[in-house]
């Protein structure tokens, strides 16, 4: 990012100091409270400012601003309230693109970030008002990882915090920044970041920003290739780009590759790889022609449909975790060119209309029940289990998850997989397949999970590596484990189980 802070626009004050919304001038002190001020510096009666009108200041990062707060107070998810925000406040492409990069960035970083600013500011982030430390996770975000420059990172912070509390907490959210300016983010590493050689795994959790229990997790699915646990973080820590899946028997992969001016992904033969726009705007995706959806995901629905069953495919085929619906349109696209149907099963209503929708037109017949007891016939010749998990394999597409996400769900996560996965077993009939998948590497959810159904339910574990043809470094088998720094798709793990005949 090469923004300089706020150069787009007329009447916008570039560089954030000396324009309009500039300090220095006095005016009625606003301040509702003037105490953060007076404890980190800054805010002093003999520095008050005029407080910008709220439409002075950076319409972007008012946005991003806003995003955090929503997370922070509501536990929203910032890639559902930011698309709505930049529709509803009609912020153009720039300053869109501008609010995306520092809500995202601010968000993943969070860890990372709190600890530089609790430096900074000489006291424990829980100690600072929440609306403060939005906004110097923004600020320190632009210092430490953007290359805006950082007189316009602190000055545009200090004016959204005096747009709406006045100047004395504006001088405490200025001072702040300046000491977080004062160092580069390798600067910042080298004091506060645990020792690499003593602490590894810490040292690197702490440097690409992620809870050290996630960052073992990740170190424990590798294995023996726990080297590689600095490039999945990265890759973790990097924006992701949009994955498009063309819809098999309506347009190919390189037909939407055309349209979009995307590129085809290496692994799926229906994904295109799209690094730029607004994919909610494109044309096959408004027809309902393709859809986001992630390339690993892609590959897991096309791994069930691969699948060797024993005896003739009858073309029943069941989504018992079907929400919002990605897989189960996928899978209806496939079951579609062959006369076959496909029963998705959701709990959650909003979420089961999110699959009507998404499936509409498909032979995909959606039904709101619990998978582990859905009232369905037996019978099934595939079932997708694509089962609720911490969705740790799919961080850098949720930004802030990783920071909400906690060790003590993973147990009460597990439980449910394996009352799912069995419900599904007892759904297939002899001879047919269950694909177990999560979108989480995290060994208690994936081989864990996947051993106790074939030791508790006597089905015999596939090769699912057969299942992904031609996608390398995919682990030992029989599982199949995907990587964002190795094939650029979220970690996905998948599983095929088939059901004993006799
Ligand atoms: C990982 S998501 C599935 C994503 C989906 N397959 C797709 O591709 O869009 C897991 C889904 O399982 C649903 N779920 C949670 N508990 C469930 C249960 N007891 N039975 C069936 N589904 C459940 C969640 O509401 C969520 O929609």
């Amino acid at each position: 990012m090469t923004d300089t802070g706020r150069p787009r626009g007329a009447g916008r004050n570039p560089g954030g100091r000396g324009g309009r919304n500039s300090g220095g001038r006095t005016g009625r002190n606003t301040d509702r409270t003037g105490n953060e001020g007076n404890r980190a510096g800054g805010g002093s009666a003999s520095r008050r400012h005029r407080r910008p009108a709220r439409s002075d200041v950076d319409p972007a990062r008012i946005v991003a601003r806003d995003v955090l707060r929503a997370v922070r107070e509501r536990d929203a998810y910032a890639n559902l309230v930011l698309p709505t925000l930049l529709r509803e406040r009609k912020l153009d492409a720039r300053d869109a693109a501008l609010a995306t990069e520092l809500t995202y960035g601010a968000a993943r970083a969070q860890g990372l970030l709190d600890a530089v600013i609790a430096d900074a500011a000489n006291r424990p982030v829980d100690e600072i008002d929440g609306a403060l430390l939005d906004v110097l996770r923004l600020g320190a975000y632009q210092l430490l990882r953007t290359r805006v420059a950082p007189h316009a990172a602190v000055a545009t912070s200090v004016d959204l915090v005096r747009s709406e509390f006045g100047s004395g907490r504006a001088g405490f959210v200025n001072a702040v920044l300046r000491r977080v300016g004062e160092r580069t983010e390798e600067e910042w590493i080298d004091r506060l970041a645990p020792d690499a050689e003593r602490d590894p795994v810490g040292h690197l959790a702490f440097r690409y920003a992620h809870p050290v229990w996630i960052a073992q997790a990740f170190a424990h699915a590798l294995g023996a290739d726990a080297s590689e646990l600095s490039e999945v973080l990265a890759a973790d820590d990097a924006r992701p780009i949009v994955h498009l899946v063309a819809r098999p028997g309506v347009i190919t992969a390189e037909e939407l590759a055309l349209v979009t001016g995307g590129e085809i992904g290496p692994w799926s033969p229906y994904a295109v790889h799209l690094d730029h726009g607004d994919p909610g705007r494109l044309e096959p995706v408004r027809d309902g022609m393709a859809a986001v959806q992630d390339e690993g995901s892609q590959l897991v629905a096309r791994a069930l449909t691969l699948a060797p069953l024993q005896g003739e495919d009858r073309g029943r085929w069941l989504d018992l975790c079907a929400g919002p619906g990605g897989k189960a349109a996928l899978l209806g696209s496939l079951a579609a060119i062959d006369g076959f149907t496909v029963d998705a099963v959701e709990p959650v209503e909003h979420r089961a209309e999110l699959v009507r929708k998404t499936a509409r037109d498909l032979p995909v017949t959606v039904h709101v029940a619990d998978g582990r007891e859905p009232g369905l016939e037996p019978g099934y010749d595939r079932i997708l289990v694509d089962a609720p998990c911490t969705g740790l394999g799919s961080l850098r597409r949720r930004p802030e998850s990783r920071w909400r996400r906690q060790p003590g769900d993973v147990a009460d996560l597990v439980r449910l997989q394996k009352e799912l996965l069995a419900s599904a077993i007892s759904l297939l009939r002899p001879g047919g397949v269950v694909l177990y998948s999560t979108c989480s590497p995290h060994v208690s959810e994936t081989v864990a999970v996947v051993s106790d159904a074939a030791r508790r339910h006597g089905v015999e574990q596939l090769d699912t590596r057969e299942l992904v043809p031609g996608v390398p470094r995919v682990g030992d088998g029989p599982g199949v484990q995907l990587w964002p720094h190795r094939h650029g798709t979220d970690a996905m793990f998948m599983a095929a189980l088939r059901k004993p005949v006799s």
